[in-house]
C-alpha cells in the first residue's frame, strides 16, 4: 500500500511523529510537506495529496492540520475522495468498514502523538466492508 502524508505548521509536528511510526513500520509512504512549521496554507497541501489519491498514485493519504477540519474540507472537494476526520480508534476502523476512506484527517491541536500512531495503525490496517456500504458510497460518488 502507497500512502501520502501532508500537514501545514499547525499539524506539523504531529506528521514528524508520525512519518517516524511509518518508517518504523516498513509502511511505504511519500512525505509532501511541510519541511518546517513556517505558517503555510493547508489547501495548498490537501488538494495536491487529495488529487494524487483520486488519480490512483496513492492509496491512501494522511492529511493533518490544527484541527484536521481544514484538511478534510478541502481534500472532500476533490471528486473521488472520501476524507474522515478522525480523533478516536472506533471512528478509523468504522470510516473505513463502511465509507472505504481513502485520506484521514486528523488534528495536532487536538489529540496527542500516541492516540494518533493507533488511529493511523488502525486506519491502515482496516478493510472496507463492501456490502450494503457499497450501495451508500456509490451514492456518495454520483
Ligand atoms: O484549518 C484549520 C482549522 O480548520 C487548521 O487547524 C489550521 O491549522 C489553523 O487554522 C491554522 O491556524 P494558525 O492560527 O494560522 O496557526
Amino acid at each position: 500500500m502507497k500512502v501520502i502524508i501532508a500537514s501545514d505548521h499547525g499539524g506539523f509536528n504531529l506528521k514528524q511523529s508520525i512519518v517516524a511510526k511509518l518508517r518504523e513500520n516498513d509502511v511505504d509512504f511519500t512525505d509532501f510537506g511541510p519541511d518546517s512549521d513556517a505558517s503555510v496554507d493547508y489547501p495548498d497541501f490537501a488538494r495536491p495529496v487529495a488529487e494524487k489519491v483520486a488519480a490512483g498514485e496513492y492509496d491512501r493519504g494522511i492529511l493533518i492540520c490544527g484541527t484536521g477540519i481544514g484538511m478534510s474540507i478541502s481534500a472532500n472537494k476533490v471528486k473521488g475522495i472520501r476524507c474522515a476526520l478522525v480523533h478516536d480508534t472506533f471512528s478509523a476502523r468504522a470510516t473505513r468498514a463502511h465509507n472505504n476512506s481513502n485520506i484521514l484527517a486528523m488534528g495536532e491541536r487536538v489529540i496527542g502523538p500516541g492516540l494518533a500512531d493507533d488511529i493511523v495503525d488502525v486506519w491502515l490496517a482496516t478493510e472496507y466492508e463492501g456490502g450494503r456500504h457499497e450501495r451508500r458510497v456509490c451514492k456518495i460518488e454520483e
